[in-house]
């Protein structure tokens, strides 16, 4: 597989001094990602996937380690708008919160027609953007307080398309949701996958709806890469305790509660003789 995008030996650790590690929010993470696959990073709070997902965006720059896109390192030292807007032709990132990322003042067009034409992106007009991300084009005089929850995540989804990027950074982007409008957005995505061959990176601590959509997955527990493989196998046959306790901890028809608080138990006893 000719990767999209791969991480390296990633590591970031935030109060590091001369006498403490700090805090190692990301430890040695490494993996690859191929033209229009999915990928899940899972973890509970505090496991490091929103600072691994910042480091694949060029948001946080890493301690150490690699990120190669399109065959090319990311090289840090380059400042300056060439470099940013390279980057954001690279990795786009959608959010949990889109009110982040959407200007309120803007009406949803001039947001888009803004994006296309900071990033030059071909013939592509807001109106197909819109249609990309199943909205009417009425809403383009909209602004973002009058639209729902899901409609606002498809307007950022638009914004993240009209850079036309290699990679779709997802930070618990249907977290937020409803179920329903989160399945219709995971739809959605999906279908921009197979239509525009985006790579898309689901970060989520939700391993149920990571399941749902990408190929493999990535399990992180305090900053490593426990567990790392396809997604049919991870969910089926979870090779690390902490997987099957996030796994366990998803309330569905077999969830067991007395099993999670088992499995955490038997997980923190580990990773104390691990640690210690
Ligand atoms: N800017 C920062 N300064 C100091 N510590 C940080 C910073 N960013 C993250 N951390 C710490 O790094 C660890 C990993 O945090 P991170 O946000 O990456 O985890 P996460 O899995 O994305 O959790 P969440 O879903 O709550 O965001 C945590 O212990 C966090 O407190």
């Amino acid at each position: 597989m000719s990767a999209v995008i791969s991480a390296s030996g990633l590591v970031k650790a935030f109060g590091a001094t001369r006498h403490s590690k700090g805090i190692v929010a990301v430890d040695n993470v490494s993996f690859a990602l191929g033209k229009g696959k999915a990928i899940g990073l899972v973890g509970e709070s505090g496991s490091g996937k929103s600072t691994l997902a910042r480091m694949l965006v060029g948001l946080t720059r890493p301690d150490a380690g690699t990120i190669e896109i399109e065959g090319r390192v990311r090289a840090w030292r380059e400042r300056g708008r060439a470099a940013r807007l390279r980057r954001a032709k690279e990795v786009q990132m959608v959010f949990q919160d889109p009110y982040g990322s959407l200007d309120r003042r803007l009406t949803v067009g001039a947001a888009l027609r803004d994006c296309l034409r900071r990033h030059h992106t071909g013939e592509s007009t807001a109106g197909d953007l819109m249609d990309r991300v199943g909205l009417a084009s009425r809403l383009l005089d909209s602004r973002p307080h009058q639209l729902s929850g899901g409609q606002r995540q498809r307007v950022a989804i638009a914004k993240a398309l009209a850079v036309n990027p290699s990679v779709l950074v997802l930070d618990e982007a249907t977290s937020a949701l409803d179920v329903s409008v989160q399945a219709q957005i995971l739809a959605l995505l999906n279908e921009i996958r197979v239509t525009t061959g985006v790579s898309l990176i689901f970060v989520s601590h939700d391993l149920a709806v990571v399941g749902e959509v990408t190929d493999t997955i990535l399990v992180m527990y305090l900053g490593k890469a426990v567990e790392q493989g396809e997604t049919a196998d991870v969910l089926r046959r979870p090779q690390h305790p902490y997987t099957e306790m996030l796994l366990s901890s998803a309330p569905g028809p077999d969830w067991q509660p007395e099993r999670v608080a088992e499995l955490r138990a038997a997980f923190a006893g580990e990773h104390e003789r691990v640690g210690g």
